[in-house]
């Protein structure tokens, strides 16, 4: 349909539905069509993902998975075919889906949100009004998610020492992290595929972040680019990069070369995910519609896990070792800190390796299931650097299971520098957009202030171990009280009584 001779003729949508076999296959993204048929067999996420829209329009399921760059960078453009006539496409008529229809039935009468009031209220209303797979693959830990549980209540296992009659008027909750000042000593960790919650993705948690000052660690399985993260970021709003290093160190180089560029303040190498971890309830999720190819697929070539994320991330190399480490160091002047580091041995190890920080974490429970929570490896790791003299040699922080501020005040007690926060962030993003983030950050600043003034501290750097007594925390077979929807065994909304099974 020319409009007139100088517009570039735009495709029809029968014209594209002609080509919707394996060994012909157009698909539509975002109103441009797509040649996809050699690219299909490289697909990380499989062929069947996208043999399902072969010759329709493919956007819906592509956009909270895939950087709006990704077709740029790793489609030829001769794969590029221009711009289709929207209206000649025909729209899939959905069926009503009675699953949907009662989420939408549930976000009515969803609690406003002045009704949140702690991190816990935003996942108890994001369960409700979450898409499936997104909630699945949100709140899934590995295996039987004992350490997912194990990171929030080992902070039951710790009990406050509280000092009085102490002038606790005024209470300075900043920190200092990796040279930047921050208003609350947390920061918003690195959570894959931000869209799957919220349509404008992880943006939306950099806005809350610059609100409240505190630091956004930008995922590389991001489903913003990472430049329209770095783009939403305002004045001398500090961001980090969290890095899946790639098989190939030339595109790791080019990420890193380009973040440094851009302005980021910190590269956090994940080395607790050599693998992706089994994550059930998203696997469950995720097995009924199309796109967990891994998991349908038989023979053991191929990737036995989880849906999405694990599919794309194909590309992380198992073999990262200590020796590679020197090479972090050559191709950047960023500090380099260790995300998902686990025993004392390698944090002196890396020290030694001469990285400038740790997390200390089992990655939220999603990686190596009856690993230890991060609090529990901080009351290990700090005594030991202090004994050899080592403890400011790095910086320490811990992630995992926060959900209160005096989740945060006794990591700090403990030795924290500061913590990463995943899920709740998440989860108000999910729930409420922007204004849920805001206030879920606004929640822990007032519970901060609150509990320092209780705790008998007027700054963070005046907590310390004699605030607590945590020799219980490497009980584990104590109860803990069910104060979290995480505490459940397995998620009813994904479980065998409600699927078709
Ligand atoms: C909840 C969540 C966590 C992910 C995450 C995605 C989600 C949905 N993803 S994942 O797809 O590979 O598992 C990442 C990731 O991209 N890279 C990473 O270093 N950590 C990833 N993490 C771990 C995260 O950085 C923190 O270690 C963890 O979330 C802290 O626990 P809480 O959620 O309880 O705060």
């Amino acid at each position: 349909h020319a409009d007139n001779d100088t517009q570039a003729v735009k495709l029809t949508g029968e014209e594209v539905a002609k080509h919707s076999s394996r060994d012909d296959c157009w698909v539509i993204i975002h109103g441009r069509a797509y040649d996809v048929t050699e690219f299909m067999p490289e697909h990380p996420g499989g062929p069947k993902i996208i043999l399902k829209y072969a010759g329709k329009d493919a956007t819906e399921e592509y956009a909270p998975i895939h950087p709006p760059d990704t077709l740029d960078k790793y489609l030829d453009q001769s794969k590029h075919l221009g711009e289709v006539d929207m209206k000649t496409v025909e729209q899939e008529t959905k069926e009503e889906d009675p699953e949907e229809q009662e989420r939408q039935e549930r976000i009515k009468r969803m609690p406003i949100l002045e009704q949140c009031y702690n991190l816990m209220d935003f996942e108890a209303v994001a369960r409700r009004v979450m898409k499936k797979t997104a909630w699945a693959y949100y709140s899934s830990g590995a295996d039987d998610e004992i350490t997912m549980r194990e990171n929030h209540s080992a902070f039951h296992k710790i009990w406050f020492r509280p000092r009085v009659l102490v002038d606790v008027e005024k209470i300075d909750t900043s920190t200092t992290m990796l040279g930047t000042k921050v208003d609350m000593p947390f920061y918003v960790t690195a959570t894959a595929l931000g869209k799957l919650g919220n349509p404008e993705g992880e943006v939306v948690l950099t806005r809350g972040a610059r609100k409240h000052n505190v630091i956004q660690m930008l995922p590389t399985l991001a489903s913003c680019s990472f430049d329209e993260i770095m783009d939403a970021a305002e004045g001398d709003q500090v961001q980090w990069l969290q890095l899946y290093v790639n098989k190939n160190r030339d595109i790791t180089k080019r990420i890193i070369e380009h973040a440094e560029a851009r302005g980021c303040k910190g590269l956090f190498i994940t080395v607790d995910a050599p693998q992706l971890g089994r994550r059930e309830k998203d696997m469950r999720s995720k097995f009924s519609d199309v796109g967990s190819n891994v998991q349908s697929t038989s023979g053991s070539d191929v990737d036995r896990s989880q849906g999405a994320a694990r599919a794309i991330s194909s590309f992380i190399d198992p073999s990262l070792q200590w020796s590679d480490l020197p090479w972090f160091l050559s191709v950047t002047k960023m500090p380099i800190i260790l995300k998902g580091v686990q025993r004392v041995e390698d944090v002196i190890r890396a020290i030694g390796a001469g990285v400038h920080g740790v997390v200390l974490s089992n990655h939220g429970g999603r990686q190596l299931d009856t690993a230890r929570s991060g609090i529990e490896i901080l009351a290990e790791v700090m005594p030991e650097l202090r004994r050899l003299g080592l403890d400011n040699r790095i910086e320490v922080f811990i992630d995992g299971g926060i959900r209160r501020a005096t989740d945060i005040i006794k990591a700090l007690c403990l030795g924290a520098t500061g913590v990463g926060i995943g899920r709740p962030f998440l989860y108000a993003m999910s729930a409420y957009g922007l204004p849920g983030v805001d206030r879920a950050m606004q929640l822990l600043k007032d519970e901060m202030e609150m509990n320092m003034r209780l705790i008998g501290c007027s700054s963070v750097d005046q907590l310390g171990p004699d605030f607590v007594d945590a020799r219980g925390l490497s009980m584990h077979a104590t109860t803990v009280p069910s104060d979290t929807l995480g505490l459940g065994v397995y998620d009813p909304l994904v479980g065998p009584r409600e699927s078709k099974l």
